[in-house]
């Protein structure tokens, strides 16, 4: 589950028109106030009006000040929704955003455990909550104006009967508190098993060919559902506080109302009060015990509030921060690894110390599944930060450099990329500098990517949701975006886990023919890439085993049993393993 981590560095504050001005938030403040002095102006004005039309037969000015305050509170309500509107969409808008951007900032790897169910009920649901909350507060606010102005006339009008609804207040307080408490605590439940079905919904409609082969479409379906009893249980008890809210304020406000009426009435009996008066000593008491309003204003703040945490988690993901220094020009592109270590839920997933892969060489990184390769990749080229020990490229340390000459020397190719949905052209071309159309050519040349790019229906200029592409074809077209955007360090993650061998084999040629190799770094899975590379890093259970070249290590059992190939070899004491046979479209 996501948290917010007050001590991790953060990323840094949006100030690209994610801050929505107070503006419409103060103007709901301001219009609301405005159609709550009306309510509370109305009563006065109508028992006046009373009292001269029971007196004279004609009440004159009063009884057009009484239509004006009732189209003037009319008028300042509309007003007050338009304004409510337009600041829950400015700020539902800000708080998506940042969040968005908090969440694209972060250090990859803690954005890991962001199941995109989950993210996606922060950034809507969760989101538009949170939005309406600045709206709901300053309604909130305004609506404190009614009781206590209502108060403050009855005052005026009768002490007697003001006391008489003073002394109800405090029930009606204790009622609001207890409402506030119960409601924070089960709405933000309430949001969590939300966000529990929606992670479950988009894990089973990524996996629906494999539930549709194994045919377990209905235990998915029930799993998928499984926290819906849960979620109908939190809600009704959310509409059980709302309901007993209203309902004990539902027995107090006409017990209020009642005494107040009593007491007018023998002030009316004795004299003290005109009927007008008494007409708006009811409607004050009314008035000052209208809870109503502010108890579903009240849960909006809340729910905002629950929500608005949720996605501050998403904004304060720990994110890089960068240095200021650049890389001597010209560089090799060395890399060394000193005394690195990457820690896990408590577990070093990664060990390496003194790993040193010279300018312009190709290093494979190989190891049994989980033994730390992607880990140690990340590290090289900085898309995570080592706990302890440093990364050095060209003897300077990675995180002291800026994010430019960071992501503009050092490019990454991942198994499944991102590409977007611009054209063909546009997904190679996008990156840290820009690229020119020859450059996306020769790109995709090398990354084997031209012959089909080119069979498209409108080639490089074919939207990307327009082509269809096969897994390799899709890995083909990251290679060649890393391959036009490579700097000194070029890091392919099992970036060619879906070609050929034969095209990966090109692949690797072509990158070997290119003006500036730099020094590339292969998670590798399969000897033959194994044994193109200038050196091997070996890894076993997080920690580097050896670095040598693949003829040296393929002696090695242990080594030969990472590619599975067990014991054959090996079998005639003293002779040396035989390397695996190339495969035949893999030769040149
Ligand atoms: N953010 C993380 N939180 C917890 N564990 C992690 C995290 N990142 C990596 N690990 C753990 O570190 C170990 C190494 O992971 P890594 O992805 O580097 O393995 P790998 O060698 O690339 O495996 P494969 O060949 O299967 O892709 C794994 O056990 C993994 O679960």
């Amino acid at each position: 589950m996501l948290r917010t981590e007050p001590s991790a560095r953060q990323a840094p504050a949006a100030d690209d028109g994610t801050r929505p001005g107070r503006g419409p938030e103060l103007l709901v403040l301001l219009f609301s106030a405005g159609a709550a002095v009306a309510a509370v102006a109305q009563p006065f004005v109508l028992g006046r009006t009373l009292d001269l039309l029971l007196r004279d037969g004609d009440a004159g000015r009063w009884l057009t000040l009484t239509a004006g305050l009732l189209l003037g509170e009319l008028l300042l309500d509309s007003l007050t929704s338009l304004f409510t509107g337009r600041c829950s969409a400015g700020w539902t808008a800000a708080i998506r955003l940042r969040a968005f951007a908090g969440l694209l900032g972060a250090v990859p790897d803690r954005a890991r455990g962001c199941t995109p169910g989950d993210v996606g009920t922060r950034l809507t649901l969760n989101a538009a909550d949170a939005g309406s909350a600045p709206a709901a507060r300053a309604a909130l606010t305004a609506s404190l104006v009614t009781p206590v102005g209502a108060l403050a006339a009855l005052a005026v009008v009768d002490v007697w009967v003001a006391a008489c609804v003073l002394a109800g207040l405090p029930a009606l307080a204790l009622v609001l508190r207890a409402f506030a408490r119960d409601t924070g605590t089960s709405v933000a439940a309430y949001q969590h098993t939300q966000s529990e079905i929606a992670s479950r919904l988009l894990e089973a409609l990524d996996g629906t060919a494999t539930i549709a082969a194994a045919g377990t479409a209905a235990r998915e379906r029930r799993r998928v559902l499984a926290p819906l009893g849960e979620l109908a249980t939190l809600g009704g008890r959310m509409w059980a506080l709302h309901g007993r809210a209203l309902g004990r304020s539902g027995v107090l406000v006409p017990l209020l109302i009642l005494a107040a009426t009593a007491v007018g009435g023998l002030r009316v009996a004795s004299g003290a009060m005109t009927v007008g008066d008494l007409l708006a000593a009811c409607r004050y008491a009314q008035l000052t015990a209208g809870v109503g309003v502010a108890a579903s204003l009240l849960g909006a703040v809340v729910r905002g509030r629950a929500a608005r945490g949720r996605t501050l988690a998403l904004e304060r993901m720990p994110a890089l921060s960068y240095g200021t220094r650049g890389l001597p020009p010209d560089g090799p592109g060395d890399l060394e690894l000193r005394g690195v270590r990457v820690v896990r839920d408590g577990r070093e997933v990664l060990r390496a110390d003194g790993v040193r892969i010279p300018g312009g060489a190709t290093a494979a990184v190989v190891g049994r599944s989980g033994a730390g390769k992607s880990v140690l990749a990340a590290v090289a080229g900085r898309l995570i930060d080592p706990d302890e020990g440093h990364v050095l490229l060209d003897g300077v340390r990675l995180d002291r450099l800026t994010r430019e000459a960071l992501r503009t020397e050092i490019a990454f190719a991942f198994e499944r990329p991102a590409l977007g949905e611009g054209t063909v052209a546009e997904a190679v071309a996008t990156g840290p500098r820009p690229v020119s159309r020859e450059e996306v050519r020769q790109a995709a040349l090398a990354a084997g990517a031209d012959g089909f790019i080119r069979r498209l229906p409108r080639g490089y200029d074919t939207p990307l949701p327009a082509a269809p592409l096969s897994g390799g074809e899709h890995q083909r077209l990251g290679l060649a975006r890393a391959f036009a955007h490579a700097g000194r360090l070029l890091i392919m993650d099992d970036a060619t886990s879906s070609l050929d061998t034969a095209t990966e084999h090109e692949v690797d040629r072509a990158l070997r023919r290119s003006p500036r190799p730099g020094t590339r770094l292969v998670v590798a899975h399969r000897p033959s890439v194994a044994g193109r590379a200038d050196l091997v890093v070996w890894l076993e259970e997080g920690k580097v085993r050896s670095v040598a070249s693949h003829r040296d290590l393929w002696t090695l059992p242990d080594y030969r049993a990472v590619f599975g190939v067990v014991g054959v070899e090996a079998s005639a004491p003293g002779a040396k393993p035989a390397l695996p046979p190339e495969p035949e479209e893999a030769r040149p």
